[in-house]
């Protein structure tokens, strides 16, 4: 039993053991796998949590690359807009407060859109925000902001101002609640009449006037020719009329008249340049309305994102700009460009002047050319306008009009200018600028003095129109035109004659102011037919007698050019010239009757710049053969050497010349011809300088010497020269010495001898052998040394018989005398006879002293001394004497 029992015991713990064990191992096993699944879990874990991170990246990298395109196509956009705003709104148009400026749209430019501020476009901050205006249409601004507002109208207001020429843009304010208030700034325009404030109830009358001045444009200037004024500036090059801006801010509901007004300025406006910008009025709907809703800081315009508004434009540059465009304003006008005037360089020289000259001279107030015609209806023009208007500035502007359209052929210019300065000296050659205006003939400047020259230009063109007229008669016709058809290689060009500051000419009652008004009253009627149109230009005509004596003459100067306060250039009850602006113009080729009044307004031609670039490019076209113009320069003094009349003087190869000619000084006239004192044998042929001015004296016994022997061969004549003024000496010398061995010298001690040899030679038979000239400088100096007896006659007695006898035998006294009494006490004492002195020169002896037996009639020559000019009397040809200009020293 007990072994059972042990048995059992042992089996049960057998079996106990083997249990235990199993769990053991099951729990390691159990233990294993859960740390096997532990280890999966933190796995899977960490794997769940892996996956969402690389999800997210991937998605944040592709939004950022998206971002990324968006962002540069963004910018890209931006960069175009906003180019293509700085295109679209130029200078004052966008720029900055801080550097605006005024820049005014070129000729043909348009002005462009306004900015008022910028896009507010996330990333597109310089996209500038612009509302078009000028020349395109209106604002219409809504939006409680009152002064958020106000900067919107001070900003495009004065962006329009600065875009435009001053006094291209006017403006008009009805600020019935504010009284203008909003627009103080603008103020200074109001100076200028480019702001016009309208008061509380004056809506009505300012549409009224918009509306009357679009119909006036629209039937004047645009003329069914150009479809607005916009199209007229890019297709002409000019802008005839001012913007007009109307600021109407708020006040009451318009009345039905009003309202169908400015429907009517919002449909026709922009077009004619008339614009509103206006707050508080609704604006019927129209595509050229842009409405803008403000809002504090910010503003809607429709269709666009919102904008964010620029400040206010500051006051000071307002109000600073503003004052300025008034100044330039009120200093009047910009002139015109001078190349207005001109074709263009491939239509110069095209035109034909059978039948008249044609050119403008200046814009018309629609931007029209004012033309200005010579033919043979007006034939001649007359030019006034007080001192500083612009007289010589139009006749530039004129000539250079006429000159770029016709060819040397067809036209030429003799230009005298009777008032000091020498702007006209530039048509001639000079020593600066080798160019001459090719067309130009003769140029007269620093004449001041010497009417003469005027007297020259006239009888030349005389002498023309003589051979003109001559001309026609040979081939049975009448007219230019006519003369040139029937002789189409002949020389016929148009000649205009301009005279300015003629006044000088006609001035006093003296032989040469009759003269000349005869000579011009001959051409004014007689020029017409022949192509000789005379252009008399002065700055006050009241005063000339001659000119308002003769009817006749007055008459045929149909065209009138008045400028600015002319007198009496005008008919009697047209006073247009009175209110005319600066660098204005009226034309009138009606004889100054109202009826033909045309207002232009002149381009500035004078300055140098501008003249030579058109002097310069015709000058280059020039023919071959083209002679510079001929230039006399009151203020030159010609050289014996330089003169064709001296040049052409030679000796006979055997013999002598009959009448040698002694040439005294060069002549007022167009050839610059020289005055020639012929000495045949022939009785009274001596030659008396008057006068005590030494240089002259001296520079006219040495050009009569010099020429004389150019007449003579070496040995064949005879000079005795005797000085008694030792002033006069280096000059005497000079010439002594020139002449070498046909010369002798005297002084006061010797000059007794000379006379009593040459006297007693006289006497001798066969005595008109070699020439023999008597050159005797301040001879009454020698009047104490030849009243002594030689021989039982004094000196005094044989200078008389030289003068007397002499001529006849060759033997010629030219005789320097300090005065006219102290000459007739040498021939005699008062009451002498003066025949022997058949010829003279006054230098500052005045004409009443030459009378009584030395000049014709009673009172002596009309003669005023001046300096460096004589006035020359040969009793054998003149009838009266001839302005001389002595020849400047050789050395
Ligand atoms: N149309 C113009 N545009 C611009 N400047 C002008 C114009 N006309 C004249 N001027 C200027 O005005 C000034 C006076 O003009 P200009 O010499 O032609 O006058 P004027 O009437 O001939 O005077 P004066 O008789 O004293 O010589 C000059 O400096 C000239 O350049």
């Amino acid at each position: 039993m007990a072994d059972r029992r042990a048995q059992l015991a042992a089996r049960v713990r057998r079996t106990l053991g083997e249990a235990l064990g199993a769990t053991r191992t099951r729990v390691a096993a159990a233990q294993a796998e859960l740390a096997a699944e532990r280890d999966r879990l933190a796995r899977v874990r960490r794997a769940a949590a892996a996956v969402p991170e690389r999800v997210g990246a991937e998605r944040d990298r592709r939004l950022a690359e998206v971002d990324g395109r968006h962002a540069a196509r963004i910018a890209e956009l931006t960069r175009r807009a906003a180019d293509a705003a700085r295109r679209e709104a130029p200078g004052a148009a966008s720029a900055e407060w801080a550097r605006w400026r005024p820049t005014p749209a070129g000729r043909a430019e348009p002005p462009g859109a306004l900015r008022v501020g910028t896009l507010a476009v996330p990333g597109a901050d310089s996209v500038p925000a612009l509302v078009p205006l000028l020349d395109a249409g209106h604002v219409e601004l809504t939006g409680d902001d009152r002064a958020a507002s106000e900067a919107v109208v001070s900003a495009l207001l004065l962006r329009a101002v600065g875009r435009a020429d001053p006094g291209a843009v006017r403006l008009t304010a009805y600020d019935p609640e504010h009284l203008g208030g909003g627009l103080a700034g603008f103020a200074p325009l109001g100076t200028a009449g480019l702001l016009t404030s309208v008061g509380p109830g004056g809506l009505g009358r300012l549409l009224d006037d918009l509306v009357e001045h679009i119909r006036r444009i629209n039937s004047t200037v645009l003329a069914g020719e150009h479809a607005s004024l916009r199209e007229l500036a890019a297709a002409t090059g000019r802008r005839p009329e001012p913007w007009r801006v109307a600021v109407l801010l708020g006040g009451e509901e318009p009345s039905r008249h009003e309202r169908g007004q400015l429907d009517r300025v919002v449909r026709t406006g922009a077009a004619c340049g008339v614009h509103l910008v206006v707050r508080g009025l609704g604006l019927p709907g129209d595509p050229t309305v842009t409405r803008i809703r403000v809002e504090p800081g910010r503003a809607r315009l429709a269709g666009a994102p919102p904008v964010d508004l620029d400040p206010p434009p500051p006051a000071s540059l307002v109000t600073e700009t503003c004052r300025e465009v008034a100044a330039r304003v009120n200093a009047g006008p910009a002139p015109t460009p001078f190349t207005d005037l001109l074709p263009p360089p491939d239509r110069m020289w095209r035109e034909d002047s059978a039948t008249g000259l044609t050119a403008p001279i200046g814009e018309g107030p629609h931007g029209r050319p004012v033309l200005l015609s010579l033919g043979d209806y007006p034939p001649h023009a007359l030019i006034g306008g007080p001192s500083g208007t612009g007289k010589t500035n139009l006749i530039f502007a004129w000539i250079g009009a006429l000159a770029a359209r016709y060819s040397p052929a067809e036209l030429e210019f003799y230009l005298l200018d009777f008032k000091e300065g020498v702007s006209f000296a530039r048509f001639a050659q000079g020593r600066r600028d080798p160019s001459w205006l090719p067309h130009m003939r003769l140029v007269g400047i620093n004449v001041n003095t010497d009417r003469e020259f005027g007297l020259a230009l006239l009888r030349f063109l005389a002498e023309e129109l003589r051979r003109r007229a001559d001309a026609a008669k040979k081939h049975e016709v009448t007219k230019l035109a006519e003369l040139r058809a029937v002789d189409p290689t002949g020389h016929w060009p148009r000649i205009v004659a301009v005279v300015d500051e003629f006044q000088m000419l006609l001035a006093g009652r003296d032989a040469v102011a009759r003269e000349a008004a005869d000579l011009l009253e001959d051409l004014a009627r007689r020029g017409r037919s022949q192509g000789i149109h005379l252009v008399l230009a002065s700055q006050d005509v009241r005063g000339i007698e001659a000119l308002w004596g003769r009817p006749a003459l007055v008459a045929q100067f149909t065209l009138r050019i008045a400028l600015p306060k002319a007198l009496r250039i005008l008919a009697e009850r047209n006073d247009a010239a009175q209110s005319l602006p600066r660098h204005h113009a009226v034309v009138n080729a009606e004889s100054g009757l109202v009826e033909g009044n045309e207002i232009a307004r002149i381009p500035s031609a004078s300055d140098w710049e501008t003249w030579s670039e058109l002097q310069h490019r015709l000058w280059r076209m020039r023919p071959p053969d083209a002679a510079p113009a001929r230039l006399f320069d009151g203020d030159a003094i010609p050289r014996l050497a330089d003169a064709p009349d001296f040049r052409a003087l030679s000796a006979p190869e055997t013999g002598t010349l009959r009448a040698p000619v002694a040439l005294l000084g060069e002549i007022i006239d167009v050839q610059a011809r020289s005055a020639a004192l012929r000495l045949p044998r022939a009785p009274g042929r001596n030659l008396a300088v008057l006068g005590t001015r030494v240089d002259e004296a001296c520079a006219v016994l040495d050009a009569a010497a010099r020429s004389l022997a150019r007449q003579h061969r070496p040995g064949t004549a005879r000079f005795s020269i005797a000085c008694l003024d030792p002033d006069a000496d280096p000059a005497a010398r000079a010439l002594y010495e020139d002449l070498a061995d046909d010369a002798a010298w005297y002084d006061e001690e010797s000059v007794t001898e000379l006379m009593a040899e040459t006297a007693a030679g006289l006497g001798s038979p066969g005595a008109a052998g070699a020439p023999h000239y008597l050159l005797l400088y301040a001879v009454d100096a020698a009047a104490g040394a030849l009243a002594t007896r030689i021989g039982g006659r004094t000196g005094l007695e044989q200078l008389r018989r030289i003068l007397h006898d002499g001529p006849e035998r060759r033997t010629h006294v030219l005789a320097w005398w300090r005065g006219v009494a102290r000459m007739r006490a040498d021939l005699g004492g008062p009451a002498a006879r003066t025949d022997q002195i058949g010829a003279w020169v006054a230098l500052d002896a005045h004409g009443g002293e030459l009378g009584s037996s030395l000049y014709p009639g009673t009172g002596g020559p009309d003669w005023y001394p001046r300096p460096w000019r004589g006035l020359f009397f040969d009793r054998a040809v003149h009838r009266t004497g001839q302005t001389i200009i002595p020849y400047g020293p050789e050395r």
